[in-house]
């Protein structure tokens, strides 16, 4: 029998994270998962270190710590708490790292990680997006190795396989749970309505995005970083079966493709045995049994998204970190239910506009970049809160 890989996780508690931990569980004797990293939810982060048995939990939230300390009592795993013990666990010794935190937060540990020179499988697109450069360097100073988890992008990843010059790839997108509604339907928008995602079962942040495009304007940004491209040769199409999750065209015309059930333990699954291949349980496609396979142009009108995702990766510099951390700060409003659903695009374009495309070649300015754009967002958010008081008073 091989020796078992040494493995951390970034994220557990969330939804790539336990999907993540189904996977290894199934796998139990192949991985010696080390490390596992939660933000609060000290419950589920116990019963995982339990379950897989792993040396060291931590928790970022510092009240979560009495509860997890109290439920990992007399197994022997240590605990640890807070922002930093985050950045110095994902920096422990691990074959295979599982980079899964949501948002900027999760840079500084993805980038540790990455430092210490092994495999990283990234799901947490918002760090990429944010600081692309910084990070890549970070990868070939250590000669570390980045998988994509991402499904469009795992989908280009195995569709690239035979190494010959690209001439395009393209993203498929569900078109959101509001693909087909009115801009009034979305105005009124409320948060279960787009929190209701027609395909796949994910967290909040990135089930908002999906409604908006959002994701797909990051998805965009984190395939130029990945795969080198400009922004003009990456197409997005959208496919509301979520079968066909990424394309490569050829200079001969093929076109390759990726299919799978919309299940994200497959993508897992693929970046955990790169270059090899390991089972799954997920469910196999009937593609007689699915029927029809539709494809369609995205609406630019009522999902301003995309576009400004392409307009800043053209402006350069900060202008994807600024995106994405606006979009950070508008998506928790709107979760909050303290703006409307098309607010969160008028937030965004409206920080684009205040703050431009300033250098961030350094994560310093990459940092200071992030906090400028939630303030610049924070002001724009309050603003449209108050306006819409108002309104709510009034009427
Ligand atoms: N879900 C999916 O299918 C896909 C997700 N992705 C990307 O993967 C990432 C994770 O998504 P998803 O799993 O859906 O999100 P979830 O919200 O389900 O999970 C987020 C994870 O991050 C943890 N976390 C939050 N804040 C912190 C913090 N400050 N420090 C440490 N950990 C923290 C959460 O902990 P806790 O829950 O304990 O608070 C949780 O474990 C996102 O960037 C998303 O865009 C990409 C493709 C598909
Ligand atoms: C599973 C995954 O990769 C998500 O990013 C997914 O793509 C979200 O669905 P949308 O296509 O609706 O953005
Ligand atoms: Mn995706």
């Amino acid at each position: 029998m091989s020796t078992p890989r040494t493995a951390c996780i970034l994220g557990s508690t969330g939804s790539i994270g336990c999907s993540t931990v189904d996977l290894m569980l199934a796998q139990r004797e192949a991985w010696q998962v080390r490390t596992l990293v939660g933000g609060r939810n000290a419950e589920r982060l116990a019963e995982q270190a339990i379950a897989l048995g792993a040396r060291l939990a931590v928790i970022a939230d510092t009240d979560a710590h009495d509860l997890l300390r109290e439920r990992l009592t007399g197994t022997g795993i240590e605990t640890a708490c807070g922002a930093r013990a985050v950045i110095e666990a994902a920096a422990e010794p691990a074959d295979w790292t599982m980079a899964a935190i949501t948002g900027a937060v999760g840079l500084a540990p993805t980038l540790a990680a990455i430092r210490r020179g092994q495999s990283v499988a990234l799901a947490n697109k918002e760090a990429l997006v944010c600081a692309g450069d910084v990070m890549l360097r970070a990868v070939d100073e250590a000669r570390a190795t980045l998988l994509p988890v991402d499904s469009e992008h795992n989908a280009i990843f195995q569709s690239m396989a035979d190494g010959n010059p690209v001439e395009k790839i393209v993203l498929t997108a569900s078109g959101g749970p509001f693909r087909t509604a009115s801009r009034e339907t979305m105005a009124r928008a409320r948060v279960e309505d787009a929190l209701k995602h027609p395909t796949w079962t994910m967290g909040a942040k990135i089930t908002i995005d999906s409604a908006t495009l959002f994701n797909k304007g990051l998805e965009v940004i984190e395939a130029a970083r990945l795969f080198g491209m400009d922004e003009s040769r990456i197409g997005v199409v959208v496919h509301p079966q979520s079968v066909v999750h990424g394309f490569v065209q050829y200079a001969d015309g093929s076109v390759i493709a990726q299919m799978g059930a919309p299940d994200m333990r497959i993508p897992i699954a693929h970046c955990m045995a790169w270059p090899g291949r390991i089972a799954t349980s997920s469910r196999r496609l009937d593609l007689a049994e699915i029927g029809r396979l539709e494809f369609e142009s995205p609406d630019d009108l009522r999902f301003p998204a995309l576009r400004l995702a392409r307009e800043s990766l053209r402006a350069g510099g900060a202008a994807s970190a600024i995106l994405s951390a606006a979009n950070e700060v508008a998506v928790e409003a709107f979760l909050e239910r303290r703006i409307g659903f098309l607010d969160i695009a008028e937030i965004v374009e409206a920080a684009m506009e205040r703050l431009g495309a300033p250098p961030a070649d350094t994560l310093e300015a990459v940092n200071h970049w992030d906090t400028e754009a939630r303030r610049v967002a924070g002001e724009e958010r309050d603003r449209r809160e108050t306006r819409r008081a108002g309104v709510a008073v009034a009427s």
